[in-house]
């Protein structure tokens, strides 16, 4: 996949990111998709269905920006799920970033979080958000400090980590039950695009061990647990739950 743009100047940032995330590989598998390079940002296209929209990252303005200034802090449930209630700021490893805006919430509340993402497309997507951020006067000091990224499967990740995160964070992709207008058209591309993480039980297993506090899943209301395990306790919102797995509690 090459990423198209206009201006040449951006072009060896392009051919770094195109290297980088190995995109040229991704030819087959992103037939019916694209990638667009312009003045705000990398976007990716649904060829095919171009009402869709674009998804892109972007943590300086727009929705991500406004939860940060708006959003609830420390009171919002991601926030207690991984304890941050407690008055602790933990480090979160994020070891299935996506668009990165979970962990962009954790950052933002003072979480240093290293954030793990497998899919070339969406760990390309990412990078340049997290670039943006970086380069940005307001955010950039504590995006530089609190957030960084590192391309690859967290099934290899994990096992390779040498410090033991606080938290290991898990929102796998799980099927969704009905393609409705319900579901945001953006999110239409990114489930397109990535599929569902059926491979994601073993990251539970991987994850406990290596966290110090605790391992918090993500799930649609609707999903099974991971792999079947009990959590220990669960926080549960509109739409989807926290099931948090707490170091001393968790029962093998
Ligand atoms: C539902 S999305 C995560 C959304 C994210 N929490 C956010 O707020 O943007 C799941 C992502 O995890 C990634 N993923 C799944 N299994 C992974 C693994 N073993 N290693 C790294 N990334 C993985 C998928 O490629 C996908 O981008």
């Amino acid at each position: 996949m090459v990423i198209k743009c206009a201006f040449k100047e951006c072009r060896p940032y392009l051919n770094e990111l195109e290297t980088r995330f190995g995109l040229a590989h991704w030819a087959d598998q992103s037939s019916g998709f694209s990638l667009h390079y312009d003045d705000t940002g990398l976007s990716l296209y649904k060829t095919d269905e171009p009402k869709l929209g674009a998804i892109s990252v972007d943590f300086v303005t727009g929705a991500a920006a406004h939860r940060r200034k708006f959003g609830g802090g420390k009171g919002q449930a991601i926030a207690k799920a991984v304890g941050l209630n407690k008055g602790a700021t933990p480090i979160v490893l994020d070891a299935t970033a996506g668009l990165g805006r979970d962990g962009f919430v954790l950052a933002s509340l003072g979480c240093k979080v290293i954030l793990h993402e497998r899919h070339p497309v969406v760990a390309a997507l990412l990078y340049d958000g997290l670039q943006r951020a970086y380069n940005d006067i307001e955010i950039g000091p504590w995006m530089q400090q609190n957030m960084s990224l590192i391309f690859g499967s967290s099934h290899t990740l994990l096992a390779q980590c040498e410090s033991m995160p606080d938290v290991v964070y898990l929102d796998p992709m799980f099927p969704h039950r009905e393609k409705s207008a319900l579901v945001k058209k953006e999110m239409r591309v990114f489930q397109d695009l990535v599929g569902a993480d059926t491979d994601a039980d073993d990251l539970l297993e991987f994850a406990y061990p290596l966290a110090s506090k605790r391992v918090v899943v993500k799930r649609p209301d609707y999903a099974p647990f991971l792999n079947d395990k009990t959590p220990s306790m669960q926080i549960k919102t509109k739409k989807n739950r926290f099931d948090v797995y707490v170091k001393a509690a968790m029962k093998k």
